[in-house]
């Protein structure tokens, strides 16, 4: 790996020629530049024409950070059944070697980066909906375009092989950076796209939540998370960009994500962090117990008072904290973890909060750390196999990737997860949108089920629907 400045892009490539021919090995040559500010999701529209399928949007809370895809340079993927399928992508993404050429030293967020996700269980049985979707899937964009503290660069990335040619390649880079710039798109504001809506198997959800209730007081487990789909069809076909446009602006403390897989959108405005980690220093976060927002700031702060004494929801939180931290504590030193929880507030909802930090011990790479908090009480449940297999057993919807992990991976180790929830399956007319909650012993299936219209509220909000309480 080489990260300096002097040489030119024509050296850096030669080398990466004679290396790849040594090797009989395809090495990742990654030219970034800063630029001119441009619109994050300006570039992401511009890739409709010569990208659309191969496209992804990434965005951290208060847009400190944001990243997008276009064109898949390289696809890491796989269908292993077994917590292999983490180790399996590290691997193969470990295998390339990576010719960085850039005039950054020390900026995360740029040059060689992975982009994808987890599903939540690959044991449970494929699904119509999810069909396509690998059980991971990473991908390295031909462009990409990251906004870090409001300076804007654009990374090119290329896989050189054996029989590539030098003044291809640069030429390669030359036209590519014109593209990553130049192409212009449409927001389309208009509103006004009537859609119908199918509440999913909503019956057969409540008994689940009674089953697990009951299976929680003969202590079959202390806690499982449950959750239903919602299908809306719309009468024409939905606007990506108007989607990912609304999330920004009525999520200002989630993050927002989208990935195209072929026709499908999976997007979401997530509030909930897995894991962050740059060098040495990891983050987590528990973000559980769940109640609406005030129509007033005198009722908002009673409620957050509320939750932040409510014994169900307490209890929802700690099984989650105890979890994460003890599997922080099994790869971090110095982890430490506040010892109650405050109010995350989000625009239609407020959480039990509690972060995790750490320092990662020797040896654990950032996947693995991943692996080990996959999934975490606030999606699974636990005993974590036990409240996994209830899920398969109970649910009557396949989550696909709704609750599994999302996020990015470079090529030193660094990363964000997030848990991707608060999200939905678009393709064309039609979205299916998700939502679970964690059930315990007290939960009650009616309130539980509001909870989750609660937590529709914001991909109904920004597909252009309405969502009434009661
Ligand atoms: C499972 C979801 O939320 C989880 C995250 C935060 C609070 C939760 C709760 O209070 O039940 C859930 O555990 C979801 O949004 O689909
Ligand atoms: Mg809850």
């Amino acid at each position: 790996m080489i990260t300096t400045l002097d040489h030119t892009l024509k050296e850096f490539i030669q080398q990466a020629l004679e290396d790849a021919k040594r090797t009989k090995q395809s090495v990742i040559v990654s030219c970034i530049k800063e630029v001119d500010a441009i619109d994050p999701l300006h570039f992401f529209a511009s890739g409709e024409d010569l990208f659309l399928g191969e496209r992804y949007f990434w965005s951290t809370p208060n847009r400190d950070f944001t990243m997008v895809g276009l064109g898949n340079e390289l696809v890491i993927e796989n269908n292993l059944t077994t917590k292999e399928r983490f180790r399996d992508i590290e691997n193969e993404w470990k295998r390339f070697e990576k010719v960085v050429v850039s005039n950054e030293t020390n900026q995360v967020g740029i040059g060689p980066i992975l982009f994808g996700g987890f599903s939540f269980d690959p044991l449970k049985e494929k699904s119509l909906l999810w069909n396509n979707f690998s059980e991971a899937k990473f991908v390295l964009p031909k462009h990409m375009l990251s906004v870090i503290d409001q300076k804007s660069y654009i990374t090119i990335n290329k896989l050189v092989t054996p029989h590539d040619e030098l003044t291809m390649c640069l030429k390669h880079f030359e036209r590519s950076f014109e593209i990553g710039s130049a192409l212009p798109y449409q927001l389309d504001c208009e509103k006004g796209n009537e859609f119908s809506t199918i509440e999913y198997k909503t019956s057969e959800w409540l008994k689940a939540i009674q089953k697990a209730t009951n299976n929680i007081k003969s202590k079959e487990m202390d806690k499982v998370v449950l959750a239903r789909e919602v299908h809306l069809k719309f009468s024409d076909k939905i606007n990506p960009y108007q989607v990912i446009y609304n999330l920004q602006q009525e999520q200002p403390t989630s993050y927002i994500f989208e990935f195209e897989n072929g026709p499908q959108h999976f997007v979401g405005a997530t509030p909930e962090r897995l894991i962050k980690k740059k060098d040495n220093e990891v983050l987590s976060t528990c973000l559980a117990g769940s109640i609406k927002r005030g129509k007033t700031e005198q009722e908002d702060d009673d409620l957050g008072h509320q939750l932040l004494h409510d014994d169900k929801n307490l209890l929802e939180h700690a099984i989650v904290v105890k979890m994460i931290k003890s599997a922080i504590e099994s790869c971090c030193f110095d982890v430490i973890t506040p010892k109650s929880p405050a109010l995350f507030k989000s625009k239609n909802i407020q959480h039990l909060f509690t972060p995790v930090k750490g320092y990662a011990r020797e040896g654990f790479s950032f996947l693995s750390m991943v692996e080990k908090l996959h999934p975490t009480p606030a999606l699974g449940g636990f005993p974590k196999w036990k409240a996994i297999e209830k899920i398969r057993e109970l649910e009557p919807m396949h989550r696909g990737w709704y609750a599994g992990p999302l996020g990015w991976i470079d090529h030193e180790d660094n990363g964000e997860f997030v848990v991707a929830l608060r999200s939905g399956l678009l393709e064309g007319q039609n979205a299916a949108l998700f939502a679970g909650c964690g059930i315990v012993e007290e939960s009650d299936p009616k309130s539980e089920y509001l909870e989750t219209k609660i937590k529709l509220k914001p991909m109904m909000s920004a597909l252009g629907g309405v969502v009434n309480e009661d």
